[in-house]
């Protein structure tokens, strides 16, 4: 048996969602830059769920539909409201997703029809249980989403309450495309794994946001931003990322198992982090973050991912820090129920195997004769 640690390179699934390849990101074989650039978030749900781009009437037909789905149940904001109000927001997130389902009448049901149902359910409500987790540990009343409204538009009015403005929207919107799909990515494939089970989708999507937590995935978007605020001014970046480094530390938002060569994504984000410093008139996270960014790439030759600028942004969009990661979380259920949605169409139980190295031929001892 050949171990290969952390799966680097094993190709354990086929799939049609978005690849890879040399270094370069399609979202069903459109370029991410073309996406980014030309395409709302709504339209990249659509597509990658059904495998193309929305006509207008498709569009609204679709939009039309996850609006007429935000409303989340009573009994899950009560159990937001139980929470300690310094709950961790990702292990709110999963706990209250998790719930979603015993409030499903489908959540059983594996119908592909249903399936999609509860597909357009989940990305509907995801954006609006991470408002109202914002909301009432601050005690604050839960706005109602407007159903006129995108999914960017609506996420920052009810996290605010008030209209937020278009460049902001605008942002988010990009943000949320870019972070949509991202192929077999670690929370993508547990996902997989636990619906390969023939579990349901709330199971497949709670493993998914478990899995999206940990700082070496989606949770380093708080990490960096954690960082920005410790080093805290810019004459003090050299040291920190040197002392840092020299201690074999790892530099949040740098390096990716996938891309060698860099990113695709982090660039839209860089060049939305700066316009966003200019707008509000504050560049020190930016200015900080490009300065970090030419020490580890000159140092250690990595480059950022899609988190490191993330952070930037969204603290320009004044969104609290621990926000970040169930952002991912609200724009990433696209593609992980797109995922889920294929792996259900032509499946088999995930299992691999383990290279056993513990002792063999041990014994049995009576507990009375063990030391
Ligand atoms: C949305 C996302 O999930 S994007 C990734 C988000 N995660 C992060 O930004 C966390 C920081 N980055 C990392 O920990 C890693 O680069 C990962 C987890 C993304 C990829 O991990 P792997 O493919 O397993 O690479 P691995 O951790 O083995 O790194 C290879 C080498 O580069 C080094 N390295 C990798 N990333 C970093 C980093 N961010 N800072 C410093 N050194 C790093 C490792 O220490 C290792 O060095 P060594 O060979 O001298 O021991
Ligand atoms: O693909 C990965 O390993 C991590 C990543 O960038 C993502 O999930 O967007």
């Amino acid at each position: 048996m050949t171990v290969t640690k952390g799966l680097e390179g094993v190709v354990a699934a086929s799939s049609s969602i978005s690849s890879i390849i040399d270094g370069v990101l399609t979202y069903r074989g459109i370029h991410i830059d073309e996406l980014a650039e030309h395409a709302t978030f709504e339209e990249v749900v659509y597509l990658l769920w059904f495998g193309k781009l929305p006509t207008y009437a498709e569009l609204e037909e679709f939009r039309q539909k996850l609006n007429a789905e935000m409303k989340i149940p009573a009994a899950i904001v009560d159990q937001l409201k139980s929470y300690p109000k310094d709950m961790n927001t990702m292990a709110a997130l999963r706990s209250a997703v998790s719930s979603l389902a015993l409030f499903d009448a489908e959540a059983n049901d594996m119908s592909p029809e249903a399936n999609v149902r509860k597909a357009i359910r989940l990305q509907a409500q995801l954006p609006v249980i991470v408002a109202a987790i914002a909301r009432v540990r601050e005690n604050q009343p839960l706005i109602e989403p407007k159903s006129d409204r995108s999914i960017a538009y609506n996420f920052l009015y009810m996290l605010k309450g008030e209209e937020p403005a278009d460049i902001a929207v605008k942002a988010l919107d990009k943000a949320l495309v870019l972070h949509a799909d991202h192929e077999l990515n670690a929370s993508t494939f547990a996902a997989r794994v636990t619906v390969a089970t023939l579990s349901d989708i709330y199971s497949g999507i709670t493993s998914a946001i478990g899995t999206l937590k940990g700082p070496l995935h989606g949770g380093a978007n708080e990490q960096v931003m954690a960082m920005l605020e410790e080093i805290g001014s810019i004459d003090r970046v050299e040291s920190y990322i040197e002392n840092a480094l020299n201690n074999k530390q790892k530099i949040m938002g740098f390096g990716h198992r996938v891309y060698k060569n860099g990113d695709p994504r982090a660039k839209h984000l860089q060049r939305m982090s700066q316009e966003l410093g200019k707008l509000t008139g504050n560049m020190k996270w930016y200015d900080m973050s490009v300065m970090i960014e030419k020490l580890v790439n000159s140092k250690k030759g990595l480059k950022p991912n899609v988190d490191f600028y993330s952070a930037s942004v969204y603290t320009a969009l004044d969104i609290p820090r621990d926000l970040f990661t169930p952002i991912f979380a609200m724009s990433r259920v696209s593609g992980w129920t797109a995922h889920i949605l294929e792996q259900y169409e032509d499946n088999r139980l995930i299992r691999p195997r383990a290279e056993y190295v513990g002792p063999r031929n041990n014994q049995y001892k009576p507990i009375d004769q063990r030391s």
